[in-house]
C-alpha cells in the first residue's frame, strides 16, 4: 500500500492528522473561572486538612459515605428563595436530564438514607467529604466550588445529637490548635422564630422564607430586610417584634420573653448544659438572630465563626427533621454541619497554625551506569517492598543532578549503584544529612 496514497487519507506510515488538528490550539492552562488546581504543596495541605476531617470523624464513630458530584436539580429546588438555589449549577444533560452539580451534600445524604430505608438501621452516623459547586457571578470573585466535610445524625430526635455534633467540630479545632480565644459557635433554633411568627399567625408555609430573609440581618440594610419581610406577608408589628426576639443574645432574656413552659427554651438549655458536660461551654453563645441560609432546618441551628470577625462563617449546621419526608420518606429526625476547606484554611493563616508539609521520601536510588539500571529497579524494589518509598531516577544523569534532585524530594538517603560495588552484591549510601556514608550489601539495605 502506498503509504502516502489518497485511499487512506494521504498518511504515511500510521494515522497522519489532517492538517487542522495539527494546528497547536494554545489552551488556556488556568482551571474555569472560580476554580482550583491543586497542584503538589496546595494537595498536601488538603490531604492534612481531609485527614484530619476524617480521624475526628472517625473518632466519633462516623462512617465515611460519598455521592454522585452530579445530582437531580430537583433535590435542589426550594421555594424557599435561597442563595443555593440562585447560584445552582444545574443544566440539561443529552437525556434531556434536568441535573445539577451538588451546591451541598445534605440532600444527597437524605436520598441515600431513603434509598436504604429499612435496610439501615437508625441512628445513622455518616460523614462526607466531598465537592460542592455553586455558579457565582464571578464579579463578587468568589470561588465557584469548595470541598465541604460533613457529620451527620439521623435517627435522633434528642439534643444529644448537636451537643454530639459541636464536640466533634471543637475535637477538630483543638485538633489544629485553634481554640475558644480563636473561634466560637453561635448557637440559637429556629424554634424562637417559629414561636414569634405563630404569635402573629404568620402561615406555617412562609416559615422558611422568612428564616431565609433573617439569614441575610448581617449581609443587607435592615431597610431592605424589613421590606423583604413584608412582601412575604408579615405585618409591621409582627417584623419589629421579630426583630426584637432576634436582638436576644443570653438564653435567660430568651426566657423572660417566651417563658419556661416552651420546648424551645428547654432544649436550649438541654444543648448548653451538654456542652457544660462535654467541656466546650467556652465555646458556644446564644444568639437569637442565628438562622442559617438554608431553608430546611428546623430546630437547632448554629454556626463557627472566627471571634476576630475578619472571615466569614467557618462552619454551620443544625436539625432539619422535615427534609427526609419532603423527599417523600417518613419522618425521620436528622441533623448535620457542613464545614468549608476554604474558610478554616485562612483561619490557620491567620493564627499562623500552618502545617510544614514538605515532601519526604526516605531514598534516591541511582545507577552510575546504564548496565545498571536493572539493578537500580532490583534495590528499588526491595527497599519498597520493605514500606521504604524510593524515588528511582529513571535516566543516566550526570551526580550534580542527582544531587539537586535529592534535595529538592527532601530525601533522607542516597543508594548509588556502582560496577564495582555491584559486583560485590553491595552498593553506596550516602545520609544526605550528615554526609556519612557507607557501603552495605543490598540484602541488608533496611
Ligand atoms: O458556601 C456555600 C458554597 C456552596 C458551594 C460552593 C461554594 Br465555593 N460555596
Amino acid at each position: 500500500v502506498n503509504p502516502s496514497s489518497s485511499e487512506n487519507g494521504g498518511r504515511s506510515g500510521g494515522f497522519m492528522p489532517s492538517p487542522i488538528t495539527e494546528t497547536p490550539q494554545k489552551v488556556d492552562v488556568n482551571p474555569p473561572k472560580g476554580t482550583r488546581d491543586f497542584p503538589p504543596e496546595d494537595m498536601r495541605l488538603r490531604s492534612w486538612l481531609f485527614q484530619n476531617f476524617r480521624e475526628v470523624s472517625q473518632l466519633f464513630g462516623f462512617e465515611e459515605v460519598d455521592f454522585p458530584v452530579l445530582e437531580s436539580e430537583a433535590l435542589f429546588i426550594r421555594k424557599a428563595g435561597e442563595e443555593i438555589r440562585d447560584q445552582l449549577y444545574c443544566f440539561e444533560d443529552r437525556g434531556n436530564r434536568r441535573v445539577a452539580l451538588r451546591p451541598e451534600l445534605t440532600p444527597s445524604l437524605a436520598r441515600l438514607v431513603l434509598q436504604k430505608g429499612k435496610s439501615v438501621s437508625l441512628p445513622l452516623k455518616w460523614f462526607a467529604i466531598g465537592q460542592c459547586w455553586r455558579y457565582e457571578r464571578m464579579t463578587r470573585g468568589r470561588r465557584r466550588e469548595h470541598y465541604q466535610w460533613n457529620m451527620d445524625i439521623i435517627g435522633v430526635p434528642e439534643v444529644t445529637a448537636e451537643a454530639e455534633l459541636i464536640s466533634a467540630i471543637v475535637t477538630f479545632f483543638k485538633k489544629l490548635g485553634i481554640t475558644e480565644a480563636d473561634v466560637g459557635f453561635r448557637v440559637s433554633s429556629r424554634k424562637v422564630l417559629q414561636e414569634v411568627l405563630r404569635c402573629y399567625n404568620v402561615p406555617e408555609e412562609l416559615f422558611g422564607r422568612v428564616c431565609i430573609v433573617i439569614d441575610k440581618l448581617e449581609k443587607i440594610p435592615l431597610d431592605e430586610i424589613k421590606k423583604e419581610l413584608k412582601s412575604v406577608g408579615m405585618s409591621d408589628e409582627a417584623i419589629e417584634e421579630l426583630l426584637e426576639v432576634l436582638s436576644i443574645k443570653s438564653l435567660a432574656k430568651l426566657e423572660e420573653r417566651l417563658g419556661t413552659s416552651g420546648q424551645v427554651v428547654g432544649e436550649l438549655k438541654q444543648l448548653f448544659a451538654l456542652a457544660e458536660k462535654f467541656g466546650y461551654s467556652e465555646w458556644i453563645q446564644f444568639d437569637a438572630s442565628i438562622v442559617r441560609g438554608l431553608a430546611y432546618y428546623t430546630g437547632i441551628v448554629f454556626e463557627g465563626f472566627d471571634r476576630q470577625g475578619k472571615l466569614r462563617a467557618i462552619c454551620g449546621g443544625g436539625r432539619y427533621d422535615r427534609l427526609l419526608s419532603t423527599f417523600g420518606g417518613d419522618d425521620i429526625p436528622a441533623c448535620g454541619f457542613g464545614f468549608g476547606d476554604a474558610v478554616i484554611v485562612e483561619l490557620l493563616k491567620e493564627k499562623n497554625l500552618l502545617p510544614e508539609l514538605g515532601l519526604e521520601v526516605d531514598n534516591i536510588v541511582c545507577s552510575l551506569d546504564p548496565e545498571l539500571q536493572g539493578a537500580a529497579a532490583l534495590v528499588a524494589s526491595t527497599l519498597r517492598g520493605k514500606g521504604q518509598s524510593v524515588d528511582l531516577v529513571l535516566e543516566s544523569k550526570p551526580m550534580k543532578w542527582v544531587f539537586k534532585r535529592a534535595a529538592r524530594i527532601n530525601s533522607r538517603r542516597l543508594i548509588l549503584i556502582g560496577k564495582s560495588e555491584w559486583e560485590r552484591s553491595t552498593v553506596a549510601v550516602k545520609i544526605l544529612s550528615t554526609g556519612e556514608q557507607y557501603e552495605v550489601k543490598v540484602d541488608e539495605l533496611d
